[in-house]
């Protein structure tokens, strides 16, 4: 489906290369976490995945071609089959929840049905139904701002069930959740994905739920891939290497300065 050959590139509006050397393949249908620490490069792997950007070295291959050799046309129609849901989703405040869910489906609509959908979405139930997978489907109706985080989260993820994609990428998608819905949800998403045949990318903090629920983990330091395979096979001693600067002791902080007496004047 998607290869990567000797990628680097940077972030989204950045110059200079986050990510370096990175050789991958993601087939159809296929379920990978992605873990590392903050700062390692997820976020703009899953957006180089989804061609928010181009490489500024290597190449990108879909379905056999390059796709920042097409026509930018070319190009959106190919974006049309990618679903990413970003670590905050940027949902319309004042839009309605069934609303901005089913504006994911827009790509994909001719010009008359999208405006459709926007004034009045026909496809209410369809929202409905991914909201109730992920629990909120009593927000149908709801301002996007009148959300908690968590709530918002999966209103952002239901439009991945929506989106009529054949690869989701979703950016730290538990982030806002607790512990128990956090699983709930992960679940819910790699389900749906299997059964619509779609491939699912998703960065991690939870190296737990990573290593526990995918059968194909990419660990990231420092912009570069150190693991690709399945979890059973990754270590503790890689777990600490690659989080390592979380463990490390804080530098000593030099003392603060004693307070200066206030003159007695002052104190009354
Ligand atoms: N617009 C930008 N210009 C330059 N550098 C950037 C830009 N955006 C992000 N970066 C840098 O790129 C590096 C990788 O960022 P990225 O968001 O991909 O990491 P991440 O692994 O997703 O982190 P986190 O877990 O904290 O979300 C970081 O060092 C970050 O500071």
């Amino acid at each position: 489906m998607i290869r990567l050959d000797g990628v680097d590139a940077a972030a989204q509006g950045g110059a200079v290369p986050v990510l370096r050397g990175i050789d991958l393949a993601v087939a159809a249908g296929e379920q990978i976490a992605v873990i590392g620490a903050s700062g390692a490069g997820k976020t703009t792997l899953l957006h180089l995945l989804a061609l928010m950007h181009g490489p500024l070295a290597g190449r990108y291959t879909l379905a056999g071609r390059d796709p920042w050799t097409l026509p930018r046309r070319e190009r959106q129609r190919l974006r049309a089959g990618m679903a990413l849901a970003p670590q905050q989703p940027p949902l319309p405040p004042r839009q309605r929840v069934a609303v901005a869910v089913l504006a994911a489906r827009l790509p994909r609509m001719s010009l008359w049905r999208s405006l459709r959908t926007l004034w009045s979405p026909p496809d209410a139930a369809l929202a409905q139904a991914a909201l109730a997978q992920l629990g909120v489907a009593d927000k149908l109706w709801l301002r996007v701002d009148r959300l908690s985080g968590g709530e918002r989260q999966r209103v952002g993820l239901a439009r991945l069930l929506v989106a009529e994609a054949s690869l989701w990428l979703a950016d730290e998608p538990l982030a806002a959740l607790d512990p128990t819905r956090a699983a709930l949800v992960l679940d819910v998403l790699r389900a749906q994905a299997a059964e619509r045949g779609a491939a699912l990318v998703c960065s991690l903090h939870q190296v737990d739920l990573a290593l526990a629920r995918f059968p194909r983990v990419i660990a990231l330091r420092a912009g570069r891939i150190v693991y690709d395979g399945p979890p059973a096979a990754i270590g503790g001693e890689l777990l600490q290497e690659l989080y390592r600067a979380q463990d490390e002791a804080p530098p000593e902080l030099a003392p603060l300065p004693q307070p200066v007496p206030l003159p007695q004047a002052m104190c009354r």
